[in-house]
């Protein structure tokens, strides 16, 4: 156990926290060059697409330093506030961070929040300056920012760079050095936190941990404390570049289980897992349900594949157990799932997943967050669904979610981030000079606000220079309307939306406005109408259609006109036909491109 060093590196997202970790992996031989394709560790295809970590990994390595050998524990985390709980239970599972800064960037809000969680953690902090090579690198200025931040001696900051390798011995030495060995009973009853679990089609459910007392044995009973379910362990071991099972995996030290399980809902992470013949009666603390905080309705374009969808969705429930979904109906969209996701990073990787592992062509609605309605019955409703929002004759009040922003941005900027947030219905709670040209502005803001475009329209405005986290700081009263869509005199349900009263007339304007612009033309007029209750606050046509599509190619060549039938049939395939309008997919995010 004196030999032991678990740590996790923390940083903003591309600050180059994937890259640093494989040239570690490298330096260790845990790992050789030819295997070390780009980012080694983000293994799922989307990830490296994306070039994003989504899910956290732990690999260990062995490192001899004056004739000692060490065992080193890296548990990667995600760098996407989408999946800031598993950071946090990554962190609970170290004793100590690498925090990784990029010199030519600076400090940015994911680099305080997450350090916030690891100093909550009491994680001894080793501070990186990443990517010197790069020719904007403002060493000493950035290691003014840190030592500011976090109160360390400019020395103990470490040069390096993920790409030409700088500082890596030096990043080791400082592990050993620095980073406490974990401290544990190894003969205690088993106690094990679960950071995190995959899934893999041939052996189920593998759950990562920690053994924070005791050991666990390959054959032992274990029981999971939250959830009381108790299992055989059929394989343990470390984690390596593959599984590399053991007979113990003991004090400390961090390693995996394979148990027959097969849904990723048996296993939370946060839970601990214990022995059934010694148990420990006490979970480590810090453990909480995961909860969704955007919602869709995912709906098959073909009404014919219901069946096939939820499938689907209960295949990837199987190793996504933060996603949650059950059947709703819409009297646009017939038979489809109102589902639950962790953010809208999350939302676009379920839908592509759906389709390139499931083949499914699916609809997804306007993304809503979930709002508590108070009936004058006084019933507490949970609404997830616009359409579900009860009348407001029967509804005493509405709530929202609010969350606390946290903005980093350039002192020129805070001008138009100031202006948005409260074009946003933010409140400003603080604002705070880092720099004499880094400034820290704290936001309340609803988070229905933010979940669409907050993010983009910031970047937009500070030029780049800004960044964000936030975190849910629960449900206020708002006055809340539903904005109705009505298409040739039918109400579309799957278009319908919670707004607050003062923006709602503007609202209306724009998303007829722009549902003009995405609903093509038709053979007769299509009157786009927006309503609050019964009455109707805005209003656009569609022009009907006079000339065939072909037309212009008459005389013209016939290969260029099936070309165009084609593509037309093509672009089809997201239509939706409500009443007798067709509506394209974008339509039914009309939301989100609003300007
Ligand atoms: N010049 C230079 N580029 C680097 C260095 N380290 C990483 N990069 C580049 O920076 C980008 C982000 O690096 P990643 O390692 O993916 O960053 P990350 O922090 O792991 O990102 P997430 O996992 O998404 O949080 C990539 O394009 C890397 O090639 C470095 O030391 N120097």
């Amino acid at each position: 156990m004196k030999h032991i060093r678990n740590f996790c590196i923390i940083a903003h997202i591309d600050h180059g926290k994937s890259t640093l970790a494989d040239r570690l992996l490298e330096f260790t031989k845990t790992i050789t060059q030819r295997e070390s394709q780009a980012q080694l560790l983000d293994n799922m295809d989307l990830e490296r697409e994306r070039g994003i970590t989504i899910k956290s990994h732990a690999i260990q390595m062995n490192y001899i330093l004056d004739g000692q050998e060490y065992v080193l524990n890296l548990i990667d985390t995600p760098g996407h506030v989408d999946f800031s709980y598993e950071v946090s239970r990554s962190i609970a599972a170290c004793e100590g961070a690498l925090l990784i800064v990029d010199a030519s960037q600076g400090i940015q809000a994911q680099t305080i929040s997450n350090l916030y969680l690891a100093l909550e953690h009491d994680l001894e902090i080793i501070p990186i300056l990443n990517k010197m090579d790069l020719p904007g690198a403002m060493p000493e200025e950035v290691k003014d920012q840190i030592i500011d931040l976090i109160g360390c001696k400019r020395e103990e900051i470490i040069p390096a760079s993920g790409k030409t390798g700088l500082g890596i011995e030096a990043i080791l030495q400082a592990i050993i050095d620095r980073v406490p060995a974990p401290v544990g009973d190894p003969e205690a009853p088993l106690q094990a936190l679960i950071f995190d679990s995959v899934f893999n089609s041939f052996r189920g459910i593998i759950a990562y941990y920690k053994v924070v007392n005791g050991e666990i044995k390959k054959g032992d009973k274990v029981k999971f404390i939250n959830t009381e379910k108790e299992y055989l362990a059929d394989e343990v071991g470390v984690l390596k570049l593959n599984m590399f099972p053991k007979t113990v995996v003991k004090t400390g030290d961090v390693g995996y289980i394979i148990s027959g399980i097969k849904e990723a809902r048996e296993v939370k992470v946060g839970d601990t897992i214990t022995n059934v013949a010694r148990p420990s009666m006490d979970a480590i603390q810090g453990f909480e349900e995961v909860k969704p905080m955007v919602f869709a309705g995912i709906y098959p374009v073909d009404t014919d594949e219901f069946e096939e969808l939820r499938e689907a969705m209960h295949k990837l429930q199987l190793n996504d157990a933060s996603i949650v979904f059950e059947p709703e109906s819409s009297a646009a969209l017939g038979f489809g799932f109102r589902c639950g996701f962790l953010g809208m990073l999350h939302m676009e990787i379920i839908q592509e997943r759906l389709e390139r592992e499931f083949d499914m062509t699916v609809i997804t609605t306007v993304p809503n967050v979930s709002y508590v309605a108070m009936t004058t019955r006084g019933e507490e409703i949970i609404v997830n669904n616009p359409s579900d929002l009860p009348d407001p004759s029967k509804m005493e009040y509405v709530e929202e979610p609010f969350i606390k922003a946290n903005i980093i941005t350039k002192a020129e900027f805070v001008g138009p981030v100031m202006s948005l947030c409260i074009q946003k219905r933010g409140i400003i709670v603080n604002q705070s000079y880092l720099t004499a040209d880094r400034v820290e502005l704290v936001f309340e803001i609803p988070m229905g606000e933010i979940v669409f475009d907050f993010y983009d329209k910031l970047k937009t405005i500070s030029k780049g220079y800004a960044s964000f986290d936030y975190h849910q700081i629960g449900y206020r009263k708002s006055d809340l309307v539903r904005l109705d869509i009505l298409l040739n005199g039918e109400h579309v349900d799957a278009l319908s939306s919670l707004i607050h009263r003062a923006n709602s007339y503007d609202f209306g304007k724009r998303i007829c406005e722009k549902l003009r612009e995405l609903i093509p033309r038709q053979q007769f007029e299509i009157a786009i109408q927006a309503s609050i209750g019964a009455k109707v606050i805005a209003r656009e046509n569609v022009r009907a259609l006079r000339k065939d599509v072909t037309a212009k190619c008459y005389g013209g060549d016939i290969s260029r006109k099936r070309k165009l039938l084609e593509k037309q049939k093509k672009g089809k395939k997201r239509m939706r036909q409500v009443g007798n309008v067709e509506i394209p997919q974008t339509a039914f995010m009309a939301v989100l491109k609003l300007d």
